[in-house]
């Protein structure tokens, strides 16, 4: 396969290639080429019901039309585990705001913080749900639609493991079955005279895998290519967006690509994009660097092959290796969400943001 060509397009890969021995070796090396290459696919024929894809696309708008009394009701700032609510404005990437109004969502999960623990134990707890009567089986919908993204991220997961000349269940070893994952259910607004066009500015994922569904048919999704110029991302129905986070490229030594990325805000005059991410998340209490995998020297070579990736526009995730992963994740959501931080991590809000929320450029956080 070629491994020393940039790229100008994302490659697509059919999951139904996988259930066929005679063309999974066709996947897998669809598969190693576009980890290694480009950190970005799209998979078409993915094991999650189009007919829950269809529901939880077409609930997206409705989140957003329910009053905004309502809405604030479920602010993120209620919420030490950065679940919730989050208005147009308030949150930050690369230190400036991102145009885009948003939910994150969870797996079900009890917060397990007790005194004395690790603070980054209370970012994970129980999400915030509108009432059933402001948007009807929404909920049950959604979970039902995230056990299935679940179960499809480790299925890839080892789909990866076994591209990488590592033993079929080797990446499991991160994973923590009480560790929930996270989502989000995005709007963003057309650009205005006078917002900037940050959808989501530059910045790379956290932890394993994301899985965008792109829930409406706007164009604005950009990765960085080797080369650093930007490349679209147009949405194709059917097919998740998947790509790799900083924690996963760490533990293969950059073997796979954690690729920069950026939504530029649809047109003036435009309707809003829609997106729903999923994020795969790791166990809180594993530091990176501790953790060896022995890859075949012919597919570590392949990382040479590449060449020299150029400079990123991203910044955001440089802890992980020396923090505990669990730790990683929180620093990333106190500088996406200083108001949350503000309220809830007083210590971690005066060290990024020693001279309050506006005044902190550079600042970066992510997903
Ligand atoms: O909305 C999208 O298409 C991408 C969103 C994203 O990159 C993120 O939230 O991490
Ligand atoms: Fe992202």
């Amino acid at each position: 396969m070629a491994v020393d060509q940039d790229f100008s397009s994302i490659p697509v890969l059919d999951y139904a290639l996988t259930k066929d021995p005679a063309t999974r070796p066709k996947f897998l090396d669809q598969l190693r080429y576009a980890l290694v290459n480009v950190g970005f696919l799209y998979l078409s024929n993915p094991p999650v019901s189009q007919d829950d894809i269809d529901l939880v696309i077409d609930y997206a708008p409705k989140l957003f039309t329910i009053s905004q009394e309502k809405k604030d009701k479920l602010l993120m700032r209620n919420s030490p585990h950065f679940l919730g609510y989050t208005r147009i404005g308030a949150e930050y990437t690369k230190g400036k705001t991102d145009q885009r109004e948003q939910y994150d969502f969870a797996t079900p999960y009890e917060c397990q913080w007790t005194p004395g623990a690790p603070e980054y134990h209370k970012l994970w707890g129980p999400a915030q749900w509108h009432d059933e009567k402001d948007i009807p089986g929404f909920k049950e919908t959604f979970l039902r639609y995230l056990a299935q993204c679940e179960e499809l991220s480790y299925q890839f997961i080892d789909l990866i493991a076994e591209t990488l000349g590592l033993e079929k269940d080797a990446l499991r070893i991160f994973f923590d079955p009480a560790t929930p994952h996270r989502a989000k259910v995005v709007r963003y607004p057309a650009i205005s005279d006078v917002d900037s066009n940050q959808g989501v500015g530059p910045h790379f994922d956290s932890c394993f895998l994301t899985f965008l569904l792109q829930a409406s048919p706007h164009n604005g999704l950009q990765v960085q290519n080797l080369s650093g110029e930007w490349i679209d991302v147009p949405p194709i129905p059917g097919t998740f967006v998947v790509n790799i986070g900083k924690g996963l490229e760490m533990v293969t030594y950059g073997l796979t690509r954690a690729t920069s990325h950026q939504v530029l805000s649809p047109p003036a005059g435009s309707t809003p994009r829609y997106s729903i991410p999923f994020f795969q998340h790791i166990g809180q209490n594993l530091r990176l660097n501790e953790i060896h995998l022995n890859f075949p020297p012919d597919v570590l070579a392949l990382r040479e092959k590449r060449g020299v990736v150029g400079a990123a526009d991203s910044v955001n995730y440089g802890e992980y290796g020396h923090e505990y992963s669990g730790q990683v994740s929180l620093i990333g959501r106190i500088k996406s969400h200083p108001d949350v931080a503000e309220r809830h991590y007083p210590q971690l809000f005066q060290k990024f943001f020693p001279q309050g929320i506006k005044a902190e450029e550079g600042s970066s956080g992510g997903y």
